[in-house]
């Protein structure tokens, strides 16, 4: 050991003092140069990697060493701690009228969660306008949070599971499913409140078609949109071949209703986030009859979610109800199976 340089205990007890001061004016300048609330994940998790580095660099050039090109981008970069805007880490990618904006705003009161409000419609509308294009819609976030978007059409756009691995193979991916019946019905109220002049639902969703033996029948017409939209098999394949099932979750539009409280553990869980999110945020409205919040970051006061979200449905002929479910049942098992839930949809 004669090769260790012969310090006193004194000169090293202040070596380590000041290499402790050094690291804690560091810490306390983080954290002054972050206009948010001191978030403890953050500084202790997530930036002790950059952090100790930085120091290092400091340290270094404190003590008159010269430092590499590389090191000196250090100067041109930003206090670590200040916000900017990422890529998401994680996608709502549908499924259209089975509870995303629920989920998304549900998400929202989690301090470690940003997510751009509107749709973006990158991966199917705007691709051509590049990842830096995306990258400015996203909201501004620090380093350790969770950069968030929903696009409920990703998830029946052929090109988009490939273009979402292109940007990152290790995102998240959240889909809401719920009875394709009522997501049919919902999908159809949502039209016709823009055309008040469109058909009966049952009048588009079936077709009339005469029996074999002359007794005149019905067969759902399976190409029109809020039908093809209920068979989800199908788009869950396309995603399953890009991505490993542990990068999907499958969110119950149902639960999310009855018990949001649960379902969101269950997110919360999938995205390695801390359970923040639990009943104390909800409530049971009962004449929107939806569960809404106490109170979120844009609003102090109970509120729900808008006027488009809850609308009530149109009466549906039993009989009409039936025969959908009838055609979405071999449909729904095929999902259970790929999925590896049973959601118990009738
Ligand atoms: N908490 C709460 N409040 C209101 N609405 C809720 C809630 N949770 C789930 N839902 C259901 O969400 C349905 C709308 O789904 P989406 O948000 O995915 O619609 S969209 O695709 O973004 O248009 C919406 O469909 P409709 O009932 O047909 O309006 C609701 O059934």
């Amino acid at each position: 050991m004669k090769w260790i340089p012969a310090f006193s205990k004194r000169t090293m007890f202040i070596y380590f003092i000041l290499l402790c001061l050094l690291y804690l004016l560091y810490a306390l300048n983080t954290c002054l140069v972050d206009e948010r609330k001191f978030n403890i994940k953050h500084i202790f998790l997530k930036q002790h990697i950059s952090t100790y580095k930085n120091t290092a660099i400091r340290l270094a050039t404190l003590l008159g060493f010269s430092v590499s090109s590389e090191v000196n981008k250090y100067r041109r970069l930003r206090p670590s701690g200040a916000p900017r805007r990422r890529l998401p880490d994680a996608l709502i990618i549908g499924v259209k009228k089975c509870g995303t904006r629920a989920l998304l705003e549900f998400l929202r009161l989690h301090p470690d969660v940003r997510a751009a409000g509107s749709e973006v419609h990158f991966f199917d509308k705007f691709y051509h306008k590049g990842f830096e294009w995306y990258r400015q819609r996203m909201p501004a976030t620090l380093e350790g949070q969770l950069t968030m978007e929903k696009t409920p059409s990703y998830w029946v756009t052929r090109s988009a599971p490939r273009r979402v691995h292109a940007m990152n193979p290790a995102v998240r991916l959240l889909a809401v499913v719920r009875d394709p019946v009522t997501r049919a019905v919902s999908d159809y109220t949502q039209s016709a409140s823009k055309r008040p002049s469109l058909p009966r639902f049952e009048q588009l969703a079936l077709v009339n078609s005469t029996h074999n033996w002359g007794v005149p029948w019905s067969i759902v017409d399976a190409t029109w949109g809020p039908v093809r939209l209920g068979v989800y098999a199908r788009p869950l394949r396309r995603w399953l071949r890009r991505f490993p099932r542990r990068r999907l979750l499958l969110v119950s539009g149902e639960r999310l209703v009855a018990d949001p409280a649960a379902e969101m553990a269950r997110v919360q869980e999938f995205l390695g986030l801390k359970k923040v999110i639990t009943e104390k945020h909800f409530y049971f409205n009962s004449t929107k009859g939806f569960p809404c919040l106490l109170k979120s970051e844009t609003s102090p006061t109970p509120h729900c979610l808008g006027k488009t979200k809850g609308r009530s449905h149109p009466h549906i002929d039993p009989s009409a109800i039936e025969r959908l479910r009838e055609f979405y049942r071999p449909y729904n098992e095929r999902f259970y199976e790929l999925s590896g839930i049973n959601f118990g949809w009738p």
